[in-house]
């Protein structure tokens, strides 16, 4: 049975309970003050003064219990469920606890023979989602970890994560950048990999938000590096890097020699450190790691964040779009383009990096050999301009844009992607497959049936009354069927 989805936004406001031990004593205080020149008895001073000795210390008391770095939790197995408190994101969800464990493990626990153990960090977000499903799909262990940050529609995180529960793979509510819940989990599972796609997604928006790139996708992963390096047995780490790391690059197709050294927004410059932070623990501690360099991924259940998601979105409310079309100065290109890759070739492309994973070889914090580090991109190798994506989004949503053409701003875009998937293709087996028209209906159809259902049902109509009758598949994250 298909899942609600189309209900309010997520009600899972990050740090919303910090207002509620605010102290609200500037008014009281302001009104209760005797006038200045008034002399109070000495017992009615010394009450005051009790009083406002009690205020005082209940008020450092809070402060000092609500404090993160003043209280860290020890190390110890918690008997009943705990709150996370960590600067990265103000979780309040809980963890811990017997119930909660058996549920860990539960959805950890491998149903195929010889099959993998995976940890998916930021599996409410949209490649996540996909890829856990897939695993669980064919008999592996799944362990979901997302904060479920409110970056974009916290809704859409939790009717993903409500998707996953219906397979069976639990999603920890918490944060990559927590030491002692990350412990904890690869103490009661031992993960033989990890899939990591946590991270602070989205170019343009570094330039509003820089640290949150800074937290998620660099102390993020190091603290996740960190965990898995004293982790026995130490998995083996697949991690999404980002076709953003080639930036100034003008040599193309776009192939893993490339020069990465010249990044052109915050994000690609956090996930190139990423890839170099990989290497030292790589080098340092055996983890054997997996760069995968994703390429423009889109496809149902996608981020709204992205151009291709809210297009869609203005083009049905009848809103102007902006869309970039000249790179002004690019030395050989002047039409914007993005190799956009269908998320099914994606998770394909993150399954078959997980198969092909060598161990890591350290075991007590220490290298016991050299372990594999590879770096992949994950691309669909034909670039399309964004403004044919916008000629396929009216054709499929039968509604004209209202288009407004500007020059492409120094927002940390870069004017065209194309990938050389070549040693994807001979050392993973990747084989891209979906075009974009193609991946675009797909996306389409979901969109329309998630966020508006009765408009899908009308297209159903009539593309049915057309013989092009279609079903239904609202609240499936099998995309590809
Ligand atoms: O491959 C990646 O590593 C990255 O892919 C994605 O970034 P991009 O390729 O930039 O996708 P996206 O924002 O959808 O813009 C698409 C096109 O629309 C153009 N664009 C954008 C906005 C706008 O208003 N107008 C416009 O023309 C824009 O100039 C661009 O040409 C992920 O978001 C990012 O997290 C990262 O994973």
């Amino acid at each position: 049975m298909a899942p609600q989805l189309t209900g309010a936004p997520g009600s899972a406001a990050a740090g919303g309970g910090a207002a509620a031990v605010k102290p609200q004593f500037h008014h009281y205080h302001h009104h209760r003050l005797p006038p200045r020149h008034h002399h109070p008895a000495p017992a009615s001073l010394l009450s005051k003064l009790a009083f406002w000795s009690v205020c005082s210390l209940s008020l450092l008391l809070a402060f000092l219990l609500l404090s993160p770095s003043s209280a860290p939790a020890p190390r110890a197995v918690p008997d009943s469920p705990r709150r996370s408190l960590h600067a990265a994101h103000e979780s309040t969800a809980s963890w811990g606890g017997a119930a909660w464990e058996k549920k860990v493990r539960a959805s950890a626990r491998v149903r195929r023979p010889r099959g993998h153990s995976v940890l998916v960090t930021g599996a409410a977000g949209f490649v996540g989602c996909h890829a856990a499903a897939a695993l669980r799909r064919r008999g592996d262990g799944v362990l979901g970890l997302d904060n479920f940050n409110d970056y974009y529609d916290t809704a859409l995180k939790r009717g993903r994560a409500a998707l996953l529960a219906r397979s069976g793979v639990y999603v920890v509510d918490g944060d990559i950048a927590d030491p002692e819940l990350l412990a904890k989990l690869f103490d009661v599972v031992p993960f033989t990999h990890v899939l990591h796609l946590a991270a602070q997604a989205g170019v343009r928006h570094a330039l509003v938000d820089p640290m949150s790139y800074v937290r998620a996708n660099v102390a993020g992963l190091v603290a996740l590096l960190e965990a898995a390096r004293s982790a026995n047995p130490q998995p083996a780490i697949v991690w999404a890097s980002s076709s953003s790391v080639y930036g100034l690059n003008s040599h193309v197709p776009f192939s893993e020699h490339d020069r990465t050294d010249r990044p052109a927004s915050l994000y690609a410059a956090t996930k190139k450190a990423g890839e170099e932070i990989a290497h030292v623990y790589n080098h340092i501690y055996g983890l054997s790691l997996t760069a995968l360099r994703f390429f423009t991924v889109y496809g149902p259940w996608g981020r709204p964040d992205m151009a291709y998601f809210f297009f869609t979105r203005d083009i049905l409310a009848g809103r102007p779009i902006t869309v970039y079309e000249s790179a002004g100065g690019g030395s050989h290109q002047t039409t914007i383009s993005r190799d956009f890759t269908y998320i099914d070739d994606i998770v394909k492309g993150c399954v078959a990096a997980l198969d092909t994973a060598g161990r890591s070889t350290g075991s007590g914090g220490k290298k016991r050999g050299p372990a594999p580090f590879r770096t992949y991109n994950l691309g669909n190798t034909s670039p399309v301009p964004v403004t044919q994506l916008v000629d396929l989004l009216e054709k499929l949503l039968k509604v004209k844009a209202v288009r407004k053409a500007v020059k492409m701003p120094r927002n940390g875009d870069v004017p065209y992607t194309h990938a050389n998937v070549s040693l994807a293709q001979r050392e993973l087996g990747y084989r891209p497959s979906t075009d974009l028209q193609t991946g675009l209906k797909k996306f389409v159809r979901w969109y329309l049936e998630y966020y508006h259902p009765d408009l899908a049902e009308k297209q159903k109509r009539h593309a049915g009354s057309n013989g092009k009758g279609s079903r239904g598949r609202r609240g499936s994250l099998s995309s590809a069927r």
